[in-house]
């Protein structure tokens, strides 16, 4: 596993058996509508990848990169738009996939800008959630897994930019961000 990481918190096939899980139910709500994904990159790549193959729904995709953590590994609370949606949402059935809600910050404010272009409906799927670092209340419709409040990379997740290639989701060692 090398140094830099201390532990693998979820598998692959623990992360393969919840996005199937997710899907069907995300499938029998969206059943008969057109569904468009809408990706946040670039943490959300492998959550939007492998989940949109488990739906039998069929979805268009769409992304969107906004940062608020930089380099660090606690948020600046400040969200930059630095690609927006190539398509108008107005009307659509859009769910965001995300890849971690952490203070809650990127999300809530994606909700109110996304929410302001008046799609037909706004739902949210995240892979991983951590409930003690909430710093906002955010009503999320679909979550695979609540963790500890740890620093986490791996499966779209980053340090640094690194890691994010890992198959799985693994805490890090102190020593690598310097705690
Ligand atoms: O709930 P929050 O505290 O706002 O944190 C969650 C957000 O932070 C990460 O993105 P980041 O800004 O690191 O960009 P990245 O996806 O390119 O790594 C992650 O992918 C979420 O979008
Ligand atoms: O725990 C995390 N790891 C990586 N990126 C993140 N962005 C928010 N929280 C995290
Ligand atoms: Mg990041």
């Amino acid at each position: 596993m090398g140094t830099d990481l201390q532990s693998v918190l979820i598998t692959k096939e623990e992360i393969d058996a919840k996005l199937a899980e997710l899907a069907a139910k995300i499938d029998a709500e969206y059943a008969g509508k057109d569904l468009l994904i809408v990706g946040v990159l670039k943490g959300a790549v492998m959550v939007m990848a492998d989940l949109a193959r488990a739906l039998s729904t069929p979805v268009t995709m769409d992304w969107m990169a906004v940062s608020s953590y930089g380099a660090g590994t606690q948020s600046s609370g400040v969200v930059r738009i630095l690609k927006d949606l190539d398509t108008d949402i107005k009307g659509k059935h859009v769910l965001i996939v995300e890849d971690i809600i952490d203070s809650g910050l990127t999300l809530s404010w994606l909700l109110s800008n996304l929410g302001s272009r008046e799609p037909a409906s706004l739902e949210v799927c995240t892979l991983l959630r951590k409930p003690e670092a909430a710093k906002v209340a955010i009503d999320v419709k679909w979550i695979g897994f609540d963790i500890p409040n740890e620093f986490v990379v791996g499966y779209g997740l980053d340090y640094a930019e690194k890691y994010r290639n890992l198959p799985f989701v693994g805490t890090l060692a102190p020593h690598v961000y310097g705690g």
